[in-house]
């Protein structure tokens, strides 16, 4: 990228972009409001509000519980289109159920009971919260060791660090593939391999890596994830979450929640619980068929795009985003709080600021750009290959030096609000 990049040649860029249609295949009700949260809820898909309300009138109103023979297939149906367009896995190795904090204590508990008398797991010191508190919780109920890896801020867990901890006495590893705070990006498969050579399992999650990097469980040797739908995905707020669990250990592994979805012929109602031998004893109850639904339109619309343009697409908006606050925003004091590499970046960049907060309320309230702000100082930006223009890109660092340059922010109170 030159030092000085003009407005118009992002407008250059986006005229040769090959998912520049897509944007319109999503709802823009307020055409001056650059959103850059796509990483932490998604846009709405043009198509699902039909779709909707067609699944309400004629499936619920209409066709009542005969609904179910069709809908009981979505957790499994909705789990492949996923395998198929973003996770890069086999088909009956994803489901969609339950949120993501509930997969991961499912998944990690079957992984702790079938690690034998190993006393050790390992979490990334930088992980999202959710991870590590499950995490603590089943340690100290089991009496296991949580060892909590030392984790940079800005560049993520450093691989070397991880290869120093793993031992025989591992059972399980939990790390995101993209850290959720500096969008740090690891080599699943380096990882993978690493934790094999001393028998541990890893349980990835990949909130913020599926829709946004091609995913690759299968050629990975990935053998547990779990992540949302609503982010990169575009699912909507609370959309149901995904569970993946390797073909070949399906059968060996038993979650600790039995319910029953996860009962082996389901509807015959036998006395006691015995679990389906395949992917569906992951599965607990009742799934919520409207929230899945949502999940069709919206992975039409990445099937579409191809998850490799979607990460070509996502490293050039990264990678100018980058430059421009180079540029424009270092003589206010903000600095990089992201691996500089791209291909050691997801899809969002991190920046310091030791007024972070403030500037990111200012950014919405006065600049109307969405980005988010994440402790203890970092002023979070997600551009959505989808519907993210260069232009968007370019204003938005261009609104946000504004606000800088004039230190409007001073204005507002430093409290946080009670959701950032
Ligand atoms: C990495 C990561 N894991 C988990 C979650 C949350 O999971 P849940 O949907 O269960 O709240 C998030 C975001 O909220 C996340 O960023
Ligand atoms: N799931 C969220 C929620 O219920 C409220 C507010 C934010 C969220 C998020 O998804 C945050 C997001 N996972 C993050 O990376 O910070």
């Amino acid at each position: 990228m030159p030092d000085e990049i003009p407005r118009y040649l992002c407008k250059e860029m986006d005229a040769a972009d090959p998912l520049a249609d897509l944007r319109d295949r999503f709802v823009f009700v307020d055409d001056d409001l650059i959103y850059l949260d796509g990483n932490s809820l998604g846009r709405l898909p043009a198509a699902t509000p039909d779709h909707l309300a067609r699944l309400v009138r004629e499936g619920w109103g209409e066709q009542l519980v005969r609904g179910w023979p069709t809908w009981i297939e979505w957790s499994r149906r909705i789990g492949d289109r996923l395998a198929t367009h973003a996770l890069g896995a086999r088909p009956g190795e994803v489901a969609v159920s339950d949120s993501t904090s509930v997969n991961l204590y499912k998944l990690a508990a079957a992984a702790l009971d079938a690690a034998g008398d190993r006393r050790t797991v390992l979490v990334d010191g930088g992980d999202f919260p959710t991870d590590r508190y499950i995490l603590q919780g089943l340690a100290e109920a089991r009496g296991l060791t949580l060892r909590v890896l030392p984790s940079d801020l800005d560049q993520g867990l450093d691989p070397a660090d991880l290869r120093a901890a793993l031992s025989e006495d591992v059972a399980l590893v939990v790390l995101s593939a993209v850290s959720y705070r500096s969008g740090a990006l690891l080599d699943m498969a380096a990882v993978n391999d690493a934790a094999r050579r001393v028998g541990a399992y890893v349980l990835w999650d990949l909130s913020h890596a599926v829709g946004s990097v091609p995913v690759e469980l299968t050629a990975s040797g990935a053998d547990l994830a779990v992540g949302c739908t609503y982010k990169y995905l575009n699912g909507g707020p609370g959309a149901p979450a995904f569970l993946y669990v390797r073909r070949e250990l399906q059968s060996r592994l038993r979650q600790p929640i039995q319910g029953w979805f996860g009962q082996r012929d389901q509807f015959r109602m036998g006395a006691d619980y015995d679990p389906a031998p395949d992917l569906d004893r992951f599965q607990v109850g009742t799934p919520p068929v409207l929230g899945m639904a949502a999940l069709d339109p919206a992975l039409d619309v990445l099937a579409d795009a191809g998850i490799e343009r979607v990460r070509e697409k996502g490293v050039r908006l990264t990678e100018l985003m980058v430059s421009l606050a180079d540029a424009w925003l270092t003589p206010y004091g903000f600095t990089l709080a992201s691996p500089r590499d791209p291909a050691r970046r997801g899809s969002h960049v991190s920046l310091h600021h030791p007024e972070a907060l403030r500037i990111s309320r200012a950014l919405a309230e006065q600049g109307r750009v969405v980005g988010d702000y994440r402790t203890p100082d970092r002023l979070r930006l997600g551009p959505a290959p989808l519907y993210t223009r260069f232009v968007d890109v370019w204003d938005a660092m261009d609104r946000l030096r504004d606000i800088a340059e004039r230190r409007s922010y001073e204005r507002l109170p430093r409290e946080a609000p009670r959701v950032t």
